[in-house]
């Protein structure tokens, strides 16, 4: 195997330990560039393969390492990180989406649609699959105040690492450049039209981005193109552009919650009852909290909202129905009791 154009495709000692001094010897390292139903392209070096998932096999995903006997995929490395969405209304059913990514760029463009409420719904999908999120505020140059934005942003967290910039200006896009060097994991997050294809053009370069392609062959030895979702950044790192990234959802994030709201969820230990929701139950330290300024209004009305579709999404289809069916049988036996207590009056 070799290590040096390994470790530039993300190869490091996290990985490396899992591999037994027989698979050492006998296997191949590669890492999964494009998924399709039954087949997975897996780059170990220069060249990508085709390799076809065997029955039963683990489910995989783009920027998952694998090991590879001759033609055969043995198995999956254990994952540094995981972006994934739980199937609607299903109960174990998952999608695996992205897997070590290193940074996620949080993408929001200062104008009207600015919201800090947003940045805090992605840092949660961001810390549910424990990648390191980088918030970039693009069109700087569009505002009149930009940094009082990013003291905003700063505020969410003392040490999140916010970013304000013209995603048009090459020099300015630089401060990301250490995010995106070799052997590194980059992916992007945030709505349409804030500029994340402008960033990527100016870290990488349109016509650069164009000829990266890297040939592929399949077990015939033909050369052939895919769309990769795993793309290298010309002498640097690479860059997951998976679609699934847009459609990732608030289910399963109780983890992600917590580490991104962890001040109100530690004050909220001191609440007096254990299942406090921050109403106006008395004896509430988050309310109080409030009170004094040491949390802000707009933030725990964003993490009770949060909590509450989080709690929403996660449950499973047949959960759903159950509480349902728990309603209308409550609404009926109320109606009842109703017309029972007319009868006797
Ligand atoms: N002035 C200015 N314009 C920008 C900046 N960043 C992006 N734009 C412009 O905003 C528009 C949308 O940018 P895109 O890069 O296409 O946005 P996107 O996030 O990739 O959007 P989707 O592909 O829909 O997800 C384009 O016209 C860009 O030229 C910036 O920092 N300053
Ligand atoms: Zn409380």
């Amino acid at each position: 195997m070799d290590f040096h154009l390994l470790n530039e495709l993300g190869m490091r000692p996290f990985f490396q330990q899992q591999l037994s001094l027989d698979e050492l010897e006998n296997c191949t390292l590669g890492r999964v560039v494009a998924h399709h139903k039954s087949e997975v392209a897996v780059l170990d070096g220069t060249e990508s393969a085709r390799f076809n998932l065997p029955q039963n096999f683990e489910q995989v995903c783009v920027g998952d390492w694998v090991l590879i006997s001759g033609e055969r995929l043995v198995r999956t490395l254990e994952r540094q990180s995981l972006f994934q969405r739980k199937a609607a209304g299903t109960a174990q059913e998952r999608q695996l989406i992205a897997a070590n990514v290193d940074s996620v760029f949080i993408v929001s463009s200062l104008n009207e649609d600015f919201s800090l409420n947003r940045i805090e719904r992605y840092l949660v999908l961001a810390k549910e699959a424990g990648v390191e999120p980088v918030v970039v505020l693009t069109k700087k140059d569009t505002h009149d105040d930009p940094e009082s934005e990013k003291d905003r942003v700063q505020q969410l967290d003392p040490l999140l690492e916010v970013h304000c910039i013209n995603a048009l200006a090459q020099d300015e896009v630089l401060v990301l450049k250490e995010h995106c060097r070799k052997g590194r994991t980059v992916a992007f997050l945030g709505s349409s039209g804030v500029g994340k294809s402008t960033l990527v053009n100016s870290l990488v370069g349109e016509q650069t981005m164009q000829t990266a392609a890297i040939r592929e062959t399949d077990g015939k030895g033909r050369h052939t193109t895919t769309h990769r979702a795993l793309k290298r950044i010309p002498g640097g790192g690479l860059l997951m552009d998976t679609p699934g990234m847009r459609e990732l959802q608030l289910s399963d994030v109780k983890e992600g919650i917590q580490l991104t709201f962890a001040e109100i969820e530690a004050i909220a230990a001191n609440c007096r009852f254990g299942d406090c929701q921050h109403e106006k139950e008395p004896g509430c330290a988050v309310l109080k909290a409030v009170d004094n300024d040491e949390i802000s209004p707009r933030r725990l009305d964003n993490y009770k909202k949060l909590r509450r579709e989080e709690a929403h999404n996660s449950a499973t289809l047949a959960q759903r129905r159950a509480k349902d069916r728990a309603f209308t049988k409550m609404v009926n036996s109320v109606q009842e009791q109703s017309r029972n207590a007319k009868k006797f009056k």
